[in-house]
């Protein structure tokens, strides 16, 4: 996608403007419940890091997104997020195509995984973010079970490989934490970043 691109244009009601640097439909869904008037901008840049370690590789990449955006609209409050999933040491990223997608089932069936989402928040040059933990366990699932759900192509564009807000909650036996981490924005902590940007959520 293009530098600056605008993907869509959601409620831009009264209020301090808020612009959602992430492509994710997830998260503008979960941010449209907020009531908080904003736009969509992605800035294309590719984000990579070296770092490995989950917690600061989500912190890091969720910075990286809202940096990129803010540099052309420092006014305005920019959030972005990035969600990483981990797995014994290991960082499940989105599968490239049906077979990855099945042999990450693999490695999840049965076990407790970490979903990390950092979220930054940037005005007037000013950043403040945080990162989420939920962990998330999955049923021991049949061969037949991973193959069916990887043909669906739902996990495809999801860290991880699954989506829990779909299909993929068959998956799930347990969640500890915040559930809408998993969906990759974490509400509690985007209201409190948000709040903290003088950003108005549910009247407050
Ligand atoms: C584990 C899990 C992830 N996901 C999604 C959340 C994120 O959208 C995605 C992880 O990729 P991200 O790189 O965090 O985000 P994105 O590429 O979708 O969007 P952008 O970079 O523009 O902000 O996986 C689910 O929707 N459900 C799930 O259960």
């Amino acid at each position: 996608m293009g530098r600056g691109t605008v993907l869509a244009t959601e409620v831009v009601a009264g209020g301090r403007e808020v612009i959602l640097a992430s492509g994710s439909p997830r998260r503008r869904e979960l941010l449209g419940n907020l009531g908080v008037p904003f736009r969509v901008l992605v800035s294309g840049e590719a984000e990579d890091s070296p770092e490995r370690d989950p917690e600061r590789l989500a912190g890091e990449l969720a910075g990286l997104k809202a940096r990129a955006v803010a540099r052309q609209h420092p006014q305005t409050v920019v959030i972005a997020a990035d969600t990483v999933v981990a797995t014994g040491g290991e960082l499940l990223g989105k599968p490239e195509d049906e077979a990855e997608n099945a042999a990450f089932l693999h490695r999840l069936s049965g076990q407790t995984h970490q979903v990390y989402t950092g979220v930054t928040v940037i005005v007037a040059g000013q950043e403040t973010g945080g990162v989420e933990r939920t962990d998330v366990t999955f049923r021991s699932l049949t061969d037949a079970e991973i193959h069916h759900y990887a043909r669906t192509g739902e996990g495809l564009d999801k860290a991880g490989g699954y989506g829990i807000q779909a299909l993929g909650m068959a998956l799930v036996a347990r969640v500890d934490g915040d559930y809408s981490n998993v969906v990759g924005f974490p509400l509690g902590l985007v209201i409190r970043l948000l709040r903290g940007a003088g950003v108005t959520v549910w009247g407050e």
